[in-house]
């Protein structure tokens, strides 16, 4: 294979043989994947499954994990979680830029969250949704190869929910990072990703290609399909979700 083709092809995220236990219990017990550059990924699972420990490990934030393999992720990984994180005594612009430089860029940024105007406003101004915003501004200067984001809308009423979906999916379109989202919400999973990972006993219990045009509508009829493979790789039944 041609060197050019090769680095084409190379997944943005690999893993080969994650394992990680606490106090000599394991909840990730070998894991294995590939994630190839640009794909929009979600990660479902129960609670303490190990989602946010396995996003941990693939941002690089979790020093213990072990594997008789690879770990591998690019080198601009941008982080969201559900708090935005924003620190208190920086203005927005401020916040969008720690640790970068070029004004205009976060104003872009910014602009493209729908926060354009809103530069010089203290974090305490916000609304949850529009701190979120922030945040994923911030996370969009720093030009990501991988996005991960942890219930980056956990917090959130079902309305801004919906508006931050298509936000998120918008500025995937546009900038096309590869994405690991982790969720509890099969429909938010189902809706944004074209592939969802679900997360059963240390392992991917089930790996599912959504083969769906965007944007998706929650009522697509064709998507039930897939909501009802997903619940039941989780163990809910159709009558109980
Ligand atoms: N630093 C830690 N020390 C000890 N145990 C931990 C630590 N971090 C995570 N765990 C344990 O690992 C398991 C998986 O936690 P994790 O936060 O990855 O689950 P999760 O699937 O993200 O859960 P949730 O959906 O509730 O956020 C849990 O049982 C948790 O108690």
């Amino acid at each position: 294979m041609a060197p050019h083709t090769e680095q084409l092809t190379r997944p943005a995220v690999r893993l080969r043989g994650l394992t990680r236990s606490f106090d000599g219990r394991t909840v990730l017990d070998g894991i294995d994947l590939d994630i190839p550059a640009g794909q929009f990924v979600a990660l479902l699972g129960h609670s303490g499954s190990g989602k946010s420990t396995l996003l941990r490990a693939v941002a690089g934030l979790d020093h213990e994990v072990t594997g008789s393999g690879e770990l591998s992720a690019p080198e601009r990984v941008s982080v969201v979680f559900q708090d935005s994180r924003l620190l208190p005594w920086r203005r927005v612009l401020d916040n969008v830029l720690l640790g970068t430089d070029g004004a205009d860029k976060g104003r872009a940024a910014l602009a493209e969250v729908g926060l354009a105007g809103r530069e010089r406003a203290w974090p305490s101004e916000l609304s949850g949704g529009e701190a979120q915003r922030a945040a994923l501004a911030r996370s969009l200067v720093r030009e990501p190869e991988l996005l991960l984001a942890d219930e980056p809308f956990g917090a959130l009423d079902a309305l801004t929910r919906i508006r931050m979906h298509h936000l998120l999916r918008e500025l995937w379109e546009r900038h096309r990072p590869s994405v690991l989202l982790v969720t509890h919400d099969v429909d938010e999973a189902i809706v944004l990703a074209d592939r969802v990972l679900v997360l059963d006993r240390g392992r991917i219990g089930l790996d599912l290609t959504i083969d769906r045009p965007h944007p998706r509508s929650y009522r697509d009829p064709l998507l039930g399909e897939y909501r009802e493979r997903l619940l039941a790789a989780l163990g809910v039944t159709e009558d109980l979700a």
